[in-house]
């Protein structure tokens, strides 16, 4: 996928407001922001710094909203990002924000030839996988043998693919339509225009590229949006060092007065004709011109509207059906840094941890034990917590060896579908609701409501499209 096209997308001005500003109009207004997570705050601290009188309302007793890095509970510097943990390279307006913060990052290990791949119950290692993909002994057709998740995935994807990249934006929308009905899994085994695959090339790709939890996501989302930046093979990533946080944490301070934490919004008065009025469980309520909400569509559905039909029906079907899917990280501190002893990289399994990611930062003890999307973050969700020790370390033991025991010296897990200030990780779009959403008009303002967050921008489930939409909505109020 040209990695440039996403820059194609944005106006060619997003990164001179990053650094720039928003134009100063002199026409000043009240602007109410739902939410202090990464849109927010950028929305919030550009219309401030444009003349803007802002309050952003958070719920939360923190800001950051799902980039959340854990520190506390471990000693020293030891962190987990339980959230937010990479950055694509061509994430162009993260980047421009770490510039502009001068954030230092280090490259975020992704994958490397030391991984290990502990799958239908054979260990090797990456390097030797994809020298041998049948050492994995899954029974695969004569026409699958010997190819790798990867190699089957890019030969039934290619022809798409390859049309796509081709096409023009009119080219780009007749596919997307020609191809809306077709969930990944499905256009995967049953492929229109390429090669179909086995049901057991299918469980190994979704094992081996950590779409298991997104099998009825749409194909055509999956591939242009969502996982794009985890299915190319040429995309490097980053993380800031010492935590993602620092970056929402680095716009918080300029506008820390202006936000009121511990204030979850309850309701949106729209009624009168010159003003929005905003009421808190704190029996608060503020009046401005205008209200960003910024926080995730299912939470939306929790906040009293009015007048009702100021959401028009088809943006209300997809508020109550845009559900962010499951997910569960945990981390373990270890005395000491085993997997640089025996040269371990990250683990990818169809045991229950799933992936395991060693710190990318090196003096860092903390390693992501699993990080779990969809229906496999829901099976932890069903373990009772004081087993959560036992079973992670028996699958950490089968791949990294009894020395996960001795090095052990703490445990901490975040659940995100227990997460009453996100109901959940990110949205994913099935094939319906693809088309639900193109229907809804998601961006579009209704009266004085705009709407911000990753769900509503070119980039859903990244950082880079909260800040999209973040920077989308500043523009467009200054703009009024
Ligand atoms: C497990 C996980 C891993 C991820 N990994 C990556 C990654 O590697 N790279 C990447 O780029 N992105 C990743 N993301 C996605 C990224 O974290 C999000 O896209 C981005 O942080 C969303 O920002 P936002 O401001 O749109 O929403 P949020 O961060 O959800 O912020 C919404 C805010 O609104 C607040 N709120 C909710 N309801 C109310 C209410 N009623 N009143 C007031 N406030 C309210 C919340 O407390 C929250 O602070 C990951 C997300 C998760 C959960
Ligand atoms: O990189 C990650 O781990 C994320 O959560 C981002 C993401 C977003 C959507 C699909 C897969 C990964």
């Amino acid at each position: 996928m040209d990695r440039n096209k996403e820059m194609l997308k944005y106006p060619s001005n997003y990164l001179e407001i990053i650094s720039d500003g928003l134009k100063v109009t002199g026409k000043s207004k009240r602007i109410i922001i739902i939410g202090a997570g990464l849109a927010g705050l950028i929305a919030g601290s550009l219309l401030k710094a444009a003349g803007h009188d802002i309050i952003i309302l958070e719920a939360n007793e923190r800001i950051g909203g799902r980039i959340l890095t854990i520190r506390k509970t471990f000693s020293d510097e030891n962190y987990l990002n339980a959230g937010a943990m990479r950055i694509p390279d061509y994430h162009y307006l993260v980047h421009a924000y770490l510039h502009k913060f001068s954030l230092h990052t280090h490259p975020f290990i992704n994958e490397t030839p030391e991984d290990i791949i502990f799958i239908n119950h054979v260990r090797t290692t990456r390097q030797i996988y994809e020298k041998n993909p049948d050492i994995l002994q899954i029974p695969l057709p004569p026409s699958e043998k010997g190819k790798t998740a990867s190699a089957l995935f890019e030969e039934a994807i290619h022809p798409f693919l390859t049309q796509y990249q081709q096409a023009d934006s009119a080219g780009k929308k007749e596919l997307e339509e020609a191809y809306k009905n077709y969930s990944i899994e499905e256009f995967l085994l049953h492929n229109p225009i390429g090669p179909s695959l086995s049901k057991n090339a299918v469980f190994l790709i979704s094992i081996m590229l950590g779409i298991e939890g997104f099998s009825q996501g749409s194909f055509v989302d999956i591939l242009t949006d969502i996982f794009e930046p985890l299915t190319q093979k040429d995309v490097s990533f980053s993380a800031i060092t010492n935590g993602n946080d620092l970056l929402p944490l680095s716009i918080y301070h300029q506008v820390k007065e202006d936000t009121y934490l511990h204030h979850k919004v309850v309701a949106i008065d729209q009624s009168p004709a010159s003003y929005v009025e905003i009421h808190t469980n704190q029996k608060s309520s503020f009046r401005g011109d205008f209200v960003i909400s910024a926080i995730p569509f299912p939470l939306l559905q929790f906040i009293d509207i009015y007048p009702k039909h100021s959401i028009p029906f088809q943006k209300w079907q997809l508020i109550r059906r845009l559900n962010h899917i499951p997910s569960l990280k945990i981390g373990i501190e270890f005395h000491f840094r085993f997997w640089e002893e025996y040269s371990f990289g990250n683990a990818i399994t169809d045991l229950p941890i799933s992936f395991a990611y060693i710190p990318s930062q090196k003096d860092i003890n903390v390693m992501t034990v699993s990080y779990t999307w969809g229906e496999r973050a829901l099976l932890w969700t069903s373990a009772p917590p004081k087993s959560i020790y036992e079973y992670v370390m028996k699958d950490l033991a089968k791949i990294y060896g009894t020395i996960v025991y001795q090095a052990f010296k703490k445990l901490v897990y975040f659940n995100w579908s227990l997460n009453p200030y996100s109901a959940g990780c990110f949205s994913l779009l099935t094939p319906t609701l693809g088309a639900a959403k193109a229907e809804a008009d998601m961006e579009k303002a209704e009266g004085k409501i705009y709407f911000a967050g990753d769900h509503v921008s070119g980039f859903n489930g990244w950082m880079e499209g909260a800040i999209e939409a973040g920077i989308r909505t500043a523009f467009e109020i200054n703009n009024k």
